[in-house]
Order: C-alpha cells, then sequence, then structure tokens
C-alpha cells in the first residue's frame, strides 16, 4: 500500500512544565520505528519549548489556527506564525472545537486551505456523534464534512484525515476494527470517487478515540486504517507501544 504509518498525540489543554519536560524526554528516548511518523501536539503556550527541546524526527503540530497570517484577532495563531517556530502540522477541526467553538464545516475547510497555504501539514479531523451513528448517519456526516474540506482544496499531499467518532472520545468506548475499517473505506471510496483514485490512495486516514496501549495493535492491522490520533494515552508511557504499533 506504501502508505507511511502516522501516529499524531493530541495533548489537548492538558500539561504544566513539569509535564512538559517529562514527555519531552520519555518520547526523546523511544526509537521510531522506519515508515512511522509521530507528530505531538501540546498546547500554544508549550508548543516553542516542545519544539525547542524535541528529537527532530517527531513533528509537533499546533491544536489550531486561523484564516489570516496576521492582524488584530485576539487569541487567535496564524499558520504563518507556526511556520515561523518551525512547527509544520496543525490539528484542524476535531470534534472538540466544532462542538465547543462552533466551528462550521465550511470554516474547517477554510482554515484547512490557509494552513496548506501556508505551508503547514494539517490533521483534519471528522466524526459523527453516538445520536447520529445511532440513527445511521455516519455516512452522511462524515463526507459532509470531508466535502468542507475538499471543496476548499486542491492539492491533499500534506492532509491526513482523521477519523473520530465523538462517541469513541476520551470515553474509554473504542471503535471495533471493523466499525473503523468500515468507516475508513467509505471515506477512502468518497476521496477516490470526488477527488482522484490517487489522492485516495496515498491519503493517510487515521483514527482517534480512545486508542490505547493494548487495542492499538488491532486496529492497525485493517487495511484503511493508517495511524492513530491519540488524545488521554498520549500522556502515558503506554505512547510508545501505540507508536510500535504497526510493527
Ligand atoms: O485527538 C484525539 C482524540 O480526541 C482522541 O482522544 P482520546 O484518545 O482521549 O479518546
Amino acid at each position: 500500500m506504501g502508505r507511511n504509518f502516522f501516529v499524531g498525540g493530541n495533548w489537548k489543554m492538558n500539561g504544566s512544565l513539569a509535564q512538559v519536560k517529562s514527555l519531552v524526554a520519555q518520547l526523546n528516548n523511544t526509537v521510531i520505528p522506519s515508515g512511522t511518523e509521530v507528530v505531538i501536539s501540546p498546547p500554544a503556550i508549550y508548543i516553542d519549548r516542545v519544539r525547542q527541546e524535541l528529537k527532530p524526527e517527531i513533528g509537533v503540530a499546533a491544536q489550531n489556527s486561523y484564516t489570516k497570517a496576521s492582524g488584530a484577532f485576539t487569541g487567535e495563531i496564524s499558520p504563518e506564525q507556526l511556520k515561523d517556530l518551525g512547527i509544520d502540522w496543525v490539528i484542524l477541526g476535531h470534534s472538540e472545537r466544532r462542538e465547543y467553538f462552533n466551528e462550521s464545516d465550511e470554516f474547517v475547510g477554510e482554515k484547512t486551505a490557509h494552513a496548506l497555504a501556508a505551508g503547514v501539514s494539517v490533521i483534519a479531523c471528522i466524526g459523527e456523534k453516538l445520536e447520529e451513528r445511532e440513527t445511521d448517519k455516519t455516512t452522511e456526516v462524515v463526507t459532509r464534512q470531508l466535502k468542507g474540506i475538499a471543496d476548499k482544496i486542491n492539492d491533499w499531499t500534506n492532509v491526513v484525515v482523521a477519523y473520530e467518532p465523538v462517541w469513541a472520545i476520551g470515553t474509554g468506548k473504542v471503535a471495533t476494527p471493523d466499525q473503523a475499517q468500515e468507516v475508513h473505506a467509505t471515506l477512502r471510496k468518497w476521496l477516490a470517487d470526488n477527488v482522484s483514485e490517487s489522492v485516495a490512495e496515498s491519503t493517510r486516514i487515521i483514527y482517534g478515540g480512545s486508542v490505547n496501549g493494548s487495542n492499538a495493535a488491532e486496529l492497525a492491522k485493517k487495511e484503511d486504517i493508517d495511524g492513530f490520533l491519540v488524545g488521554g494515552a498520549c500522556l502515558k508511557p503506554e505512547f510508545s507501544n501505540i507508536i510500535a504499533a504497526r510493527l
């Protein structure tokens, strides 16, 4: 298949200076298998420190960025500023941002386009809520969210799609490998039908939602699961087991 495995670690709004030091030390001692790409995403306030202290083979992502390069947008961070600090990735469209900060599909698409234009790669998150799954709306929701991104970009080279069912995030209720594979295959087919076969074949589609050191290896065996976006477990030593999940 030839797609490199991708493991993202999203710290969310967690961490302290002391934790930053110990997590970075732990990551610097972790062997990254060849063919696996690891990117961690600390809160913005720690991002510069993490980038300076972390070994270069591990990437760093912001957890959000805006649609402008600079200006009177209090509290926002631009992809251009991320680039300035050597930050090459950003997570966009996370369900927590969609839910708590009312980010629409269109806005996520705009932010994705702006980040890519500024040279920052994007982990673009999509995923259905529990009631949407229970009313058989999963495909409708995730393809609508993916279209919100596809409508705004042409080049998918620097995009990783993260499928994160909202009901699995932080709940300990992981999607089964078959449940995740089914949605990943649907997303890849959507890309083939609506963007191109080559984009469908080359774009990494990663899974997020209660991934841990015990369930990662089984999920990683599935054909269309190209890695993970990890929340809670990326703050624990078991993150190294997830990094090694495809071995
Ligand atoms: O960005 C990461 C996801 O929201 C997954 O979080 P979780 O591993 O704590 O369920």
